[in-house]
């Protein structure tokens, strides 16, 4: 009950179809929860509604029960959102980046700079602390906004699509610490990459055009997979038959 979308309604433009109407979703309170869905199906808007970037037409969002206004510090101290493309400052070191976002969220500088060379032991990035941001890759990046979170005390962290674009090394990386960090704080992941949830994923989300249509535990989730399903694609029949696309028999 950390995070939640109350009853909303959100469209991009006054004269277009809202993408969501009276929508409601709970990000779960622990582990890694997974949200599915097809191109267009809501997700970063549901992501970017969680994480006040933008607002809602109509409902709430809550956190911890009190409603989110924009200029709520505890909010954007506790609920960290990192985008597609990490919007990092070239000029600054890895660690300089993330004691500046820290700072930003109200450490003072010295705690801000003490956390940010033990966050980023923590994502594995150490050895590239004194490197330029401009000079990490992708994957690196994302590490080091998972890096950011931790280094300011986030309360839930929402990844919009982290994987996308990784190669499989840089993937198996972010997955081992996304793991950890999931032990700890609950995260909230959109992605296309089924594969991500097999072994990962605590729960999983599926929506479609602005509704939800499957939302619980992953062993729940797989059990709509038609039953001769090849190992290791049943995740990918799963989806199939709650989006309609395949038949159960
Ligand atoms: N900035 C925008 N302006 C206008 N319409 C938008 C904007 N962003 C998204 N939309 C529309 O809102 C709907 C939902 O888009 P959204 O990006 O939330 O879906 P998604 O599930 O994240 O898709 P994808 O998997 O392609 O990222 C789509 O119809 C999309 O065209």
């Amino acid at each position: 009950m950390t995070l939640l979308l109350d009853r909303v309604t959100f469209r991009y433009r006054r004269w277009e179809r809202p993408v969501l109407s009276g929508f409601s979703y709970e990000v779960p309170d622990e582990g890694l929860t997974i949200l599915l869905g097809p191109n267009g199906a809501g997700k970063s808007t549901t992501m970017s509604l969680l994480a006040g970037t933008v607002e809602p037409r109509a409902g709430r969002v809550l956190f911890k029960g009190s409603a989110l206004t924009s200029a709520d510090r505890e909010y954007r101290r506790h609920v960290a959102w990192l985008p597609q493309k990490v919007p990092t400052s070239r000029q600054l070191t890895a660690r300089e980046y993330v004691a500046y976002v820290a700072w930003l969220k109200g450490e003072d500088r010295s705690t801000a700079w003490d956390r940010a060379g033990s966050v980023l032991d923590q994502v594995g990035l150490a050895d590239r602390s004194g490197q330029k941001t401009a000079r990490l890759s992708g994957g690196q990046l994302r590490r080091v906004g998972i890096a950011c979170a931790l280094a300011h005390d986030a309360r839930v962290i929402l990844l919009d699509e982290p994987t996308a674009g990784l190669d499989p090394h840089q993937r198996t990386v972010f997955r081992d610490v996304l793991r950890k960090v999931a032990a700890r704080i609950p995260v909230l992941m959109s992605t296309h990459d089924i594969a991500d949830l097999a072994d990962e994923a605590t729960t999983v989300s599926l929506m479609d055009r602005g509704r939800i249509l499957h939302h619980g535990g992953t062993r729940s989730f797989l059990e709509h997979a038609r039953p001769d399903a090849a190992p290791g694609r049943q995740a990918e029949s799963a989806y199939s038959v709650l989006m309609g696309l395949e038949a159960t028999d």
